[in-house]
């Protein structure tokens, strides 16, 4: 496959070992994330959504199958491969501009060139006068900002989000989200949004991909049919919504 950002997962298991036995977390995961495709992944507590990124990022090694970023096998952490955490990260003592700047510690770029790419990446999060700030002056929505600007400094492939907006207010998410839309519009990265927030799955994804537990499978795919940028009280949006939410209470009832 050309390209540049192309995901494909292919029969990935993933089985972590327990003291009498294992415990079978990803199953048969079979998944094609085209080039500058925005996917969002949900699913209940425990289905391994958390986990599948995980092996995305290179954090965890697959039990069985395959992951390819443009045909390449992941293996190990790549800065073709950006990641956003729940929680930000950010080191206390470093201020927000050396936050970011420590991203790019394996670049070839010479300081110039690093600080001028740091400076555009924190223009773009909305964040250009704060870069002699320190993490300990900055909200907790400024801080995502830091680390969504810290996951694209490299200029990845991959956006790869974990819960990245879990514990902002709902105000503040909002923001995010929009901020996030807008960053992937003008980016065209390939994106993975892990998230519990099915409101967020559909508002942001081209696809939702529905997850169920034990094993950790892929239950559905949902292609969400509808142009970017997407106003959020858009009726479409709203009845994808309730389609998935219905899917889980039907499931959590026959459990
Ligand atoms: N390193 C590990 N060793 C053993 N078990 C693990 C490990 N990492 C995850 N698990 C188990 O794998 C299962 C899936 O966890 P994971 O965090 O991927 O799920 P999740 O869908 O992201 O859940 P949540 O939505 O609650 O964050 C859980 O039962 C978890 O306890």
């Amino acid at each position: 496959m050309s390209g540049s950002g192309f995901l494909s997962l292919h029969g990935v298991h993933k089985r972590f070992p327990l003291k009498d036995g294992e415990l079978h977390v990803l199953e048969d995961i079979s998944l094609d994330i085209r080039q500058g495709e925005f996917v969002s992944i949900v699913g209940g507590s425990g289905c391994g959504k958390s986990t599948l990124l995980r092996l995305l990022v290179g954090l965890e090694e697959a039990s069985g199958g395959s992951l390819r970023l443009d045909g390449t096998p992941i293996h190990g952490t790549d800065p073709a491969r950006g990641i956003v955490f729940q929680d930000h990260r950010l080191y206390p003592w470093l201020t927000v501009e050396d936050n970011v700047l420590l991203a790019l510690a394996n670049s070839p770029l010479d300081k110039a060139e690093r600080l001028a790419r740091v400076h555009a990446h924190l223009e773009l999060v909305g964040l250009r006068h704060f870069a002699k700030a320190w993490p300990a002056q900055l909200s907790g929505g400024m801080s995502q900002r830091v680390a969504i600007a810290r996951g694209l400094v490299n200029r990845p492939k991959v956006l790869l989000l974990d819960e990245p907006f879990g514990a902002l207010d709902a105000l503040t998410r909002a923001q995010l989200q929009d901020e996030l839309a807008r960053i992937w519009l003008t980016e065209g990265i390939t994106t993975v949004l892990v998230t519990h927030d099915v409101d967020e799955a559909v508002l942001l994804g081209d696809r939702v991909v529905v997850m169920e537990p034990r094993p950790g499978r892929i239950r559905r795919i949902i292609p969400v049919d509808l142009p970017h940028p997407r106003r959020r009280d858009h009726p479409r949006l709203a009845e994808l919504r309730s389609d998935i939410l219905q899917d889980f209470t039907r499931r959590q009832a026959v459990a």
